[in-house]
């Protein structure tokens, strides 16, 4: 029996800049997805997950990874393979947006490999679940949640080149003291059609400055992290929204954050959070808030009906014993 899991993310700096080339920071979290495979006695690999259970061919993202691996490598027969979703990317039927895709992509993309050549080779595991995620996604998209679904909390900067794959990445978890929290906003975003909104724009001269005002803000906040600021990176990383928000609204015409997110966002840093934002692709899903003690902040945001999920930093893709 092979039992994978790869995890959750949580992008909280470099949201839309990274599409473009920017720097990012994601943290990876204990929400996860979780791929057993064992042999079976026919020619066959079937699939069971949340999603359906399928036979020599799956869902679209099943279908994504199964086609990289018959044009790279060779689709393993003889194989029932099962991916599990932890409860917490999906409430009430809508995902909270922590990456189910992601994780289900790496975890299976890694199980197939490890079946294939009896060891995991982070690298190639990534290359292969960047291709097919890429397939799935119609181009769209920087990777940065593959990427920490394999390699877990990073700071990232996207490919420009599949084959190549020149992305660039580097560790960097978040401090130990501090508590992470995602209130549910009971909205679903719909990132792929923000992305390509913000693509149609990107040629603009005020979209590049505004872009590059925001990318300094971010480098400047990893700078600080790294050098264990955080009450100082925080600024940045929200004067960097501030601008993003502007961007959105001005240039690109969509609005990533309600008027509810931001009361929520507005509680939250008033109840103990350092930082509160609506991480991602925003305009919806969930708010995300870090702090020393977030009790309160559980609390108010409970009393408003809003639904907490509780998370940790967690490693990339690891092997389950
Ligand atoms: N375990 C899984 N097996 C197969 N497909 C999955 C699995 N988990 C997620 N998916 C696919 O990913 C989709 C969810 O992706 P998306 O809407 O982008 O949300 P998320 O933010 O959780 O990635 C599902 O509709 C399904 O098609
Ligand atoms: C806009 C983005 O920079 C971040 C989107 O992050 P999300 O965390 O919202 O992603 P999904 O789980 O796919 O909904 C696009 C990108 O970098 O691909």
């Amino acid at each position: 029996m092979i039992k994978l899991s790869a995890p959750g993310k949580i992008l909280w700096i470099g949201s839309y800049s990274v599409v473009f080339g920017g720097i990012s920071h994601v943290i990876a979290v204990n929400k996860r997805v979780r791929c057993n495979a064992k042999e079976i006695n026919e020619r066959n690999v079937i699939f069971h997950t949340p999603y359906g259970n399928y036979i020599n061919n799956g869902n679209e993202l099943i279908n994504s990874v199964l086609d990289t691996f018959k044009e790279r490598l060779e689709v393993p027969l003889g194989y029932e393979i099962e991916l599990h979703n932890d409860k917490e990317f999906m409430l009430d039927g809508k995902k909270t947006g922590l990456g189910s895709s992601s994780a289900a992509t790496v975890a299976l993309t890694a199980c197939l490999y490890y079946i294939l050549k009896g060891r995991l080779d982070l690298m190639e595991i990534h290359k292969l679940a960047q291709i097919a995620n890429y397939k799935r996604q119609k181009s769209i998209g920087s990777g940065f949640d593959i990427a920490a679904a394999v390699f877990g909390s990073i700071i990232y900067k996207r490919f420009t080149d599949l084959e190549k794959m020149d992305f660039k990445y580097e560790p960097l978890k978040i401090d130990k003291k501090y508590e992470m929290i995602l209130g549910f906003t009971g909205r679903s975003s719909e990132t792929v059609s923000l992305v390509k909104k913000f693509v149609e724009r990107s040629n603009s001269e005020d979209f590049k400055e505004l872009l590059k005002l925001i990318d300094e803000e971010n480098n400047i906040a990893i700078e600080l992290i790294k050098m264990n600021k955080y009450d100082e990176a925080v600024e940045h990383i929200k004067l960097g929204r501030i601008y993003l928000n502007y961007l959105a609204e001005r240039i690109v015409g969509v609005s990533l954050v309600s008027r509810e997110e931001e009361e929520m966002i507005r509680i939250a840093e008033e109840e103990g959070a350092l930082i509160a934002l609506s991480p991602g692709a925003g305009g919806g899903d969930s708010i995300f808030a870090l702090g020393e003690n977030l009790d309160k902040v559980r609390d108010v945001w409970s009393k408003m009906g809003i639904k907490v999920i509780n998370v940790r930093e967690d490693d990339g893709l690891r092997i389950e014993t």
